[in-house]
């Protein structure tokens, strides 16, 4: 398979290695001067950029014929502009705010949990995520995920980066080190505490779900989901 990279940071760089273990090849590395891009040599674009970039290089790949792997978190306001696109040029896209398969089995631990807990008035939820100092956006994408999963399966309203109300769930963001991606969901009671919690050791797992996904996506048009990637349920 020949990649296009964009975004040749921390993420580029790992994507780049594991892609070249699974024997695929690199065919354009495109970060912040880049000027030209051959997207005619592109089976798919891979885009670990940054939130005000993001869009801008998913639609232009759109454009020319080009399927997307994004993982690059902070632009969701514009998600479904880049659905429109991307159906309207019959083309192919995944967006996960987190490609470590471990996470997406926490999504759905995440949310078989909200269940059993929304009917346990007695417990408060609340979310800690610890990331890189580096890190642009918070909360991070997959805190963002998390809470949409307890939210479709309980009462709760929203998430707000501090304390809220009893409808919304707060989320913690703490920036330490070189952390690469902890994730804690903890349920409080006066008695107890229910906690789930994934930890990324390295960025390994980002880079190889990508690549998996970038694997999965050929030959497909539509919009799909890590979900469908790893088919679970
Ligand atoms: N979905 C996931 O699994 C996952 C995992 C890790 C990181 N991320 C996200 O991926 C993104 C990148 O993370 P990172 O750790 O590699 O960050 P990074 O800062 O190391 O790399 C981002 C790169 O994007 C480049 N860039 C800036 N403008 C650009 C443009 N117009 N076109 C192309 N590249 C441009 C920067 O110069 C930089 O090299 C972040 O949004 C992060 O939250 C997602
Ligand atoms: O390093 C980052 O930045 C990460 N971003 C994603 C997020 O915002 O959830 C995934 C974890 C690492």
């Amino acid at each position: 398979m020949k990649i296009g990279l964009f975004g040749y940071g921390k993420m580029g760089k790992m994507i780049e290695q594991i892609a070249q273990q699974r024997r695929h090849t690199i065919v354009a590395k495109v970060d912040i001067n880049t000027t030209e891009v051959d997207y005619k040599n592109m089976d798919v674009a891979i885009d670990f950029s940054t939130p005000d970039a993001a869009f801008n290089n998913i639609t232009t790949c759109f454009e020319n014929e080009v399927p997307v792997i994004s993982g690059t978190t902070g632009w969701l306001s514009d998600y479904d502009k880049a659905v429109d696109i991307c159906q309207a040029k019959k083309g192919a896209f995944i967006y996960a705010s987190n490609f470590s398969l471990g996470v997406n089995v926490f999504f759905e631990l995440n949310s078989y949990l909200a269940k059993m807990m929304s009917t346990l008035n007695q417990y408060k939820v609340s979310m800690e995520e610890i990331h890189h100092t580096q890190k642009l956006d918070a909360p991070s994408g997959t805190a963002i995920t998390l809470a949409d999963g307890i939210i479709e399966n309980t009462n709760y309203l929203d998430w707000k980066l501090e304390e809220g109300d009893d409808k919304i769930i707060p989320i913690t963001s703490k920036r330490e080190g070189t952390v690469p991606g902890t994730h804690t969901i903890t349920y409080k009671s006066e008695v107890d505490d229910v906690e789930i919690k994934h930890t990324a050791n390295n960025r390994e797992g980002f880079a190889l779900g990508a690549v998996i996904a970038a694997e999965w996506i050929q030959g497909k048009t539509g919009i799909f989901s890590m979900k469908n990637v790893l088919n679970l349920k």
